[in-house]
């Protein structure tokens, strides 16, 4: 039996204005998953990440990962076992921090947070190769900031700090969403590259059809808080875009 990497136990959040925006939710995820996660908006889909990471706390029910019941933990402890892209090229990396000091923060997750120069050299050899493998020139820009780059490469950078310490769980929240087409089937490429060379298990929001068919082995779709559809690797490659058309109701 392959090992659960994340449970969730009958959760349900119910907000202040009594909405109920996770509805009694159950899911498994094995390790060495990789989920795209369809649903129209408002469906919960970030409730679910958010929910996940520790950002929302849930009215009822629990949340596992590895085995270990993380429900009442902060986000900062859980993220040591995650990494997350967002949406907003903003999100996910420090803006006044360069490209190489980002990437040295990132290897920090689960160890103490000393932050040497002399660590910064060290690796920035290792950080030019890494980078370079990308090729969309992000070697180049190791001393630059941040917020200097193109959105882009800043999600290039989100990703690659997402990834760097091998998370146990990778959840990408729309992390294509804001670029341009081009750019996009080139970081969903990477994505999957790592996803595959890395073994990694992962949820992936997407809004793009073709992404959700083409990537993972396994289609979740969502709907009022609740899982809707749960199609497995066996069906999933059968799918066509009629098919998940339909399953917007
Ligand atoms: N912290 C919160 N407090 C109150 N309501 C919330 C909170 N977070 C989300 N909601 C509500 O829960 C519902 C689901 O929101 P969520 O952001 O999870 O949807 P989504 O599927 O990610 O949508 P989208 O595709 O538009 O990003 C929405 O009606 C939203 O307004």
């Amino acid at each position: 039996m392959s090992e659960k990497v994340l449970s969730i136990r009958d959760g349900l959040k119910e907000t202040e204005a009594g909405m109920t925006i996770m509805n009694h939710l159950n899911l498994e995820v094995d390790s060495g998953d990789f989920i795209t996660i369809l649903g129209g908006n408002g469906a919960g889909k970030s409730t679910l990440f958010n929910s996940i990471s520790g950002n929302l706390t849930l009215t009822s029910g629990e949340v596992s990962l590895n085995g270990t019941t993380v429900t009442h933990l902060k986000e900062e402890e859980r993220a040591k076992f995650i990494g997350r892209v967002f949406q907003d090229p903003k999100q996910g990396t420090a803006p006044r921090m360069t490209v190489a000091e980002n990437l040295l923060l990132a290897s920090k997750r689960n160890k103490k947070r000393k932050f040497a120069i002399r660590r910064l050299k060290e690796n920035k050899e290792k950080y030019t190769e890494l980078c370079k493998t990308i090729g969309n020139g992000l070697e180049k820009h190791l001393d630059t900031p941040a917020g200097h780059l193109s959105g882009g490469q800043r999600q290039v950078l989100s990703l690659l700090m997402a990834t760097l310490e091998k998370p146990d769980l990778l959840l990408l929240d729309e992390h294509t969403a804001a670029l341009d087409p081009k750019t996009a089937h080139q970081l969903m490429e990477l994505t999957n590259d790592l996803i595959q060379e890395n073994q990694l298990t992962c949820l992936m929001i997407t809004h793009r059809m073709e992404d959700a068919l083409k990537y993972g082995n396994r289609l979740i779709v969502l709907e009022n808080g609740q899982i809707k559809k749960d199609i497995p690797e066996n069906e999933k490659y059968k799918l066509t875009m009629e098919d998940l058309l339909s399953f917007f109701s």
